[in-house]
């Protein structure tokens, strides 16, 4: 891939974000889908929206993209308002929508020859087929590519115009787990050529391996923006011990058995926090070998039979939990 030459183009300095998004609002009837976001991206990062269906992401992304008419609020591009001055964001933004419908009929090469035609100015097709891992595919119709080619050339042919700035909605929804690997070293080598990629995605581990940063958003609102290391270490526990209980799985959480279950586990040492998730328990601590032990103490001497005792680290989606009280899945 080519040198960026879209920073000739950008009104903002250096050190200025690329993106100032300012109280965006959307609404659809009674429903507020996007509700006074703010936030700003800087130049070479790339910056994630996580959250899960329905949460305003694409929203938010189609009004930076200057594809959709806020109600209120503005988002600007390399200091360029996607409201008014739409034609020069055009310039320095490159787009990969959720479901791109692209001409089953036509070849790679040719459809890539076609988006170039579109700009003054555009990448050499060559060099972006072989980043895209699209080069024997190149005399192939669309209608023959895999989905996780497909996606690829969805980015070639948001990248044809070699922009700033790229958006990436959703990029590797309905990918085999091979095929979303192979999506993020894609953007993690356009991340290293200094390309600032804003991407929407509802994969904690995938926001987790690519973002430098993470808006985390729900029900249309921003709750938490911040690195992942960050994000994860607000929650003032870094593992999490979980288990079953099979004699109380059939219990509700409200009954007083499961009630003076709950309790005990809060008390066990280094516990910070106790989250019942339908049959699994989860006592996140910040001492896990000292949780561990008293955890198999008190359970012997309480009469508590647990299963499947597993530890692992805390992640992006306990900080979602911790802040909504559901899960990135069941929301
Ligand atoms: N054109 C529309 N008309 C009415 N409601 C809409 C429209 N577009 C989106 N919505 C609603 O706005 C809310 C936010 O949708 P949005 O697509 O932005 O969420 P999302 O986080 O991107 O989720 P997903 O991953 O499902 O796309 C949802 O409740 C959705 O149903």
């Amino acid at each position: 891939m080519n040198e960026t030459r879209s920073g000739a183009q950008s009104r903002s300095d250096k050190d200025e974000p690329v993106i100032r998004v300012v109280g965006l609002v959307k609404r659809y009837g009674a429903l507020t889908a996007v509700d006074d976001v703010r936030f700003e991206v800087r130049r070479g990062e790339v910056f994630g929206l996580l959250g899960p269906n329905g949460a305003g992401k694409t929203t938010t992304l189609e009004m930076m993209e200057g594809l959709r008419r806020p109600d209120a609020g503005a988002a600007l591009v390399a200091g360029f308002d996607t409201q008014k001055e739409l034609k020069k964001v055009k310039q320095v933004i490159g787009v990969q929508l959720q479901s791109t419908s692209l001409f089953d009929m036509l070849k790679v090469g040719e459809i890539l020859r076609m988006y170039a035609s579109f700009y003054r100015y555009s990448v050499p097709i060559q060099p972006l087929l072989q980043d895209m891992i699209l080069e024997e595919k190149k005399n192939d119709r669309i209608k023959h590519l895999s989905g996780g080619q497909r996606q690829r050339l969805a980015i070639a042919l948001a990248l044809v115009n070699d922009p700033m700035v790229l958006f990436l909605d959703e990029p590797t929804t309905g990918l085999d787990p091979q095929a979303r690997r192979t999506l993020w070293d894609i953007v993690l080598k356009l991340k290293a050529r200094g390309k600032t990629i804003v991407l929407s995605t509802h994969y904690m581990d995938e926001a987790h391996v690519l973002c430098d940063r993470i808006c985390l958003m729900d029900r249309g609102k921003v709750i938490a923006l911040d690195t992942p290391d960050k994000l994860i270490s607000s929650l003032q526990s870094d593992g999490a011990l979980e288990f079953r209980l099979p004699l109380l799985e059939a219990v509700p959480s409200e009954s007083p058995e499961c009630g003076e279950a709950l309790r005990l586990m809060g008390e066990v040492s280094g516990v910070k926090r106790v989250e019942r998730n339908n049959e699994w328990y989860v006592l996140y601590t910040e001492r896990m070998q000292a949780t561990l032990t008293d955890w198999i103490a008190v359970a012997g001497a309480n009469g508590l039979v647990f299963a499947d005792l597993r530890t692992r680290s805390a992640t992006l989606e306990d900080v979602f939990i911790q802040m909504t009280g559901r899960s990135l899945r069941e929301s």
